[in-house]
């Protein structure tokens, strides 16, 4: 039996605020198997029926690494040809992903195929496999802040262009790349509310009570 005291949750509590989606990199490696160690991580993550549907693909290869940034260039131009006016310019000085500078490169799938788990939990909600892939890589997210590393989401890809690229079996479902280095800052604060593209906003605007 482990227990935790009020120092680990104040700790616990500050790693939730601390962690962020990190888009800049310092070009130093990441230590040896820390990305083994975050999936490893992400693995004791809950999942429908225990089926453990994520599937991961390390992406060390440089034509790969090429191809992905070269389809982030293009659906990041379409996504800001869908802004206009003061919206498309404030669009236009973000910066939405780490590609280029992140030394490592992770590909997160869910195997839509797999029957491990027998298929419990999903009858009427077949999208939970989906949910289990996005609960492991929170995980991930928070571990990797706890080691001093940096994760960044990065969806702006056309998932068929993905699959193609780094050739997985059809069944899986492109959920996530995340970029993975040592971040150049560590902030309180998402990069997009200190751009003024969004702020965060309080429990009490997304609860009900019935
Ligand atoms: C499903 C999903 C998809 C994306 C993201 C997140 C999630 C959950 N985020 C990161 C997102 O912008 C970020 O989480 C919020 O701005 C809040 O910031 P912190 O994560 O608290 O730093 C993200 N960020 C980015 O720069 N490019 C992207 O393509 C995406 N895509």
């Amino acid at each position: 039996m482990v227990a935790f005291d009020d120092t680990f949750r104040r700790q616990l509590h500050e790693l939730f605020v601390w962690r962020r989606d990190v888009r800049r990199f310092r070009s130093d490696p990441l230590p040896e198997g820390a990305i083994d160690g975050l999936i490893e991580t992400g693995c004791l993550s809950p999942s429908v029926g225990l089926s453990q549907p994520w599937r991961f693909v390390i992406v060390d290869d440089a034509a790969r690494r090429r191809a992905v940034i070269d389809d982030f260039r293009a659906c990041n131009a379409d996504a800001l040809s869908c802004y206009s006016g003061e919206r498309a310019a404030r669009y236009a000085t973000l910066k939405l992903s780490g590609l280029e500078q992140a030394p490592g490169h992770l590909a997160v799938f869910a195997d839509k195929a797999s029957d491990v788990g027998h298929g419990l939990g999903r009858a009427t909600m077949p999208e939970t496999t989906e949910y289990s892939v996005v609960a492991a890589i929170t995980a991930m997210w928070l571990a990797a802040r706890a080691d001093g590393i940096g994760l960044g989401w990065v969806s702006i890809l056309s998932p068929d262009r993905i699959h193609a690229i780094l050739d997985v079996p059809q069944s899986w479902k492109f959920i996530a790349y995340l970029c993975i280095g040592h971040p150049e800052a560590e902030c309180d604060q998402p990069e997009l509310e200190q751009a003024k593209w969004e702020h965060r906003r309080g429990a009490d605007e997304f609860t009900l009570r019935r």
